[in-house]
């Protein structure tokens, strides 16, 4: 059954758009494909090569077993930034029974941003996640498996949960959304060093942050009320935050909910104490530490004072600049997550 992973190298080499109808989402809960089984179910794995050191191997035990168990794979890999949303996007009603992604946050993030435009349309393309990223936050507040035996197993089996994405400014994301430390971490951590130290060097661009940045202030907005001023501000969509820490205890991505996390206090002392209570798991005994629950969001800040003050992470890469209106999306996101 060699013929039924097609791996793309091209444009040139990518089949026409459109086939049967299978049905992006059947009611019984799994992802498309004839209920006889006489047609194999069709997904589309949108590949980073460039993700988490390139763990290449990983895909390719998955794409072999799913083979096995008798799925039809298309792999095609990014080039650059942006290809990733852009072929969810020309994905073709019918053309597949499910999206893929391969990659990191950021390029699941990519691939979400292609989707939404089939799942706001009323047509929900379900997701499907192969974790080859840094950190994979998505990943494991999904509980997805991180061994290929069981990510193929997973998306095998079909089975869906339904998300509600958000979205900064326009742009969606599943996760969560900052602006502040993490967020000036996110844009200047070097993607050289993430690929030889992992989540290191996320920790060493914060030291580098915290030793050099100017103390910046943002206005917060919760649904409409007043502004409240902070040092940073996380609006989260579910309870991992920068791999296994937790920032909302309870934000679940099947909830329609913003939970907005606000970290009032400044200076670089406030910023380290912060810092080391998501890292040690101590947020929540902090006093001034507050979790607000939410549908919209407006976050104002420093735009124009340089330094990079003004950026907002979506999913763990830069997604928007301040200010910024964030709400959730409005429609919910099939993932293939048992
Ligand atoms: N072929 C490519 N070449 C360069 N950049 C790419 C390519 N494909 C995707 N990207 C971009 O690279 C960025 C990082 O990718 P991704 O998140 O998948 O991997 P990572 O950085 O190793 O993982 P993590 O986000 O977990 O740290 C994403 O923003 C994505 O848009």
């Amino acid at each position: 059954m060699r013929d039924q992973i097609t791996i793309e190298t091209g444009a040139e080499d990518r089949p026409a758009a459109g086939g049967a109808a299978a049905g992006a989402a059947a009611e019984d809960g799994t992802a498309g494909g004839k209920a006889d089984g006489s047609t194999p179910r069709r997904y589309l794995v949108i590949h980073n090569p460039t993700a988490g050191g390139r763990r290449g191997r990983r895909l390719r035990a998955v794409t072999a077993r799913l083979e096995q168990a008798g799925l039809a794979v298309t792999i095609r890999p990014t080039g650059r930034r942006g290809d990733a949303e852009s072929f969810a996007r020309a994905v073709q009603p019918g053309e597949f029974d499910a999206v893929v992604a391969a990659g990191g946050d950021g390029t699941i993030n990519e691939v979400i941003n292609g989707l939404a435009v089939h799942a706001a349309a009323g047509r929900p393309m379900p997701l499907g996640i192969v974790p080859m990223g840094t950190a994979n936050v998505l990943a494991a507040e999904l509980g997805l498996p991180m061994a290929a035996e069981g990510i193929a197993a997973v998306l095998a089996d079909g089975r869906q949960r339904d998300i509600w994405p958000a979205l900064a400014n326009g742009r969606v994301f599943s996760m969560m959304a900052g602006a502040g430390l993490d967020a000036r971490v996110v844009e200047r951590v070097d993607p050289r060093v993430k690929r030889v130290i992992g989540t290191g060097a996320y920790v060493a661009e914060t030291l580098v942050q915290l030793a050099t940045r100017p103390d910046h202030r943002y206005h917060v907005s919760i649904d409409g009320g007043p502004a409240e001023e902070v040092a940073s501000v996380i609006v989260a969509k579910g309870h991992f935050y920068g791999g296994r820490f937790i920032c909302a205890p309870d934000a679940r991505l099947a909830e329609p909910l913003l939970h907005v996390c606000l970290f009032p206090r400044g200076g670089r002392l406030a910023a380290l104490r912060y810092v080391w209570g998501v890292t040690a798991g101590r947020l929540a005994r902090f006093p001034d530490y507050r979790v607000v629950t939410a549908t919209r969001v407006r976050i104002e800040g420093p735009a124009g004072e340089g330094l990079f003050a003004d950026a907002v992470q979506g999913d763990g890469d830069v997604l928007a600049r301040l200010p910024v209106e964030i709400a959730l999306a409005g429609w919910r996101l099939p993932v293939l997550a048992g």
